[in-house]
């Protein structure tokens, strides 16, 4: 057995750069962990806000995701039937966030599919190969929804749009790597960095 197929594997993901992504991992903990910005499994509203305004974002873009994002996160991710008056995020079941009409690269346990993530390219990316549009973007949008999925129809436009607008290139593309790299947050490291880095100039 090579060392790139022993069960710890860490697999290189082909056409992600260097990125290398452990198999078995929930990257979808990764991706909501940016969030909890102490670090102690939960991420509260105002973590969230916290995290929006670190990678850049408007502070009304930041107060309304925050209000958005944990309102309809918070219920699924908590342990019994009660919400919390505070509307904490567990990040230990974020998969429990997940919502229909999405790509399906993160499967029902958080981690990364290849295949789907292949697949985005494949089907929707008929301008540039490691691109999409934002009409392709769209159509992309458009051809994942499930009939009258009406709250999953919002979670995709509310994230693709908001990766869409941090990360389009001066050509309107968003780039393969970019959405590599939202899906287990390195995104969100790479533009926090960015900002600090651009706030000392
Ligand atoms: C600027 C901030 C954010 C951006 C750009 C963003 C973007 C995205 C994108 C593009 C997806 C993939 C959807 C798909 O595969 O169709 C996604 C999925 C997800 N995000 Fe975020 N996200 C952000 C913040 C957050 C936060 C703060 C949380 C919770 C703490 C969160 C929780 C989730 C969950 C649970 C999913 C899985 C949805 C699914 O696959 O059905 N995201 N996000
Ligand atoms: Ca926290």
């Amino acid at each position: 057995m090579s060392s790139s197929s022993s069960s710890s594997e860490i697999s290189a993901q082909e056409g992600v750069g260097e990125e290398l992504i452990p198999v078995d991992e929930n990257v979808l903990q990764k991706h909501a962990g940016f969030f909890d910005r102490n670090g102690d499994g939960v991420v509260y509203p105002w973590e969230t806000f916290q995290g929006f305004r670190a990678i850049g974002c408007g502070f009304l873009l930041s107060i309304a995701s925050a209000i958005f994002i944990n309102f309809s996160h918070s219920r699924k991710t908590r342990p019994g039937k009660f919400p919390s008056l505070l509307f904490p995020i567990e990040v230990k079941n974020i998969q429990r966030g997940k919502h229909g009409s999405d790509s399906g690269v993160y499967d029902t346990e958080g981690r990364f599919i290849q295949e789907k993530f292949e697949e985005i390219f494949n089907k929707h990316a008929n301008t540039y190969t490691n691109a999409l549009t934002n009409d392709e973007l769209k159509a992309m949008l458009k051809a994942n929804r499930v009939p009258k999925d009406y709250a999953g129809w919002l979670g995709g436009y509310v994230e693709w749009k908001l990766l869409y607008d941090l990360c389009k290139d001066k050509n309107g593309l968003l780039q393969r790597d970019d959405i590599a790299a939202v899906y287990d947050g390195s995104l969100f490291e790479r533009l926090e960095k960015k900002r600090s880095a651009d706030n000392k100039k």
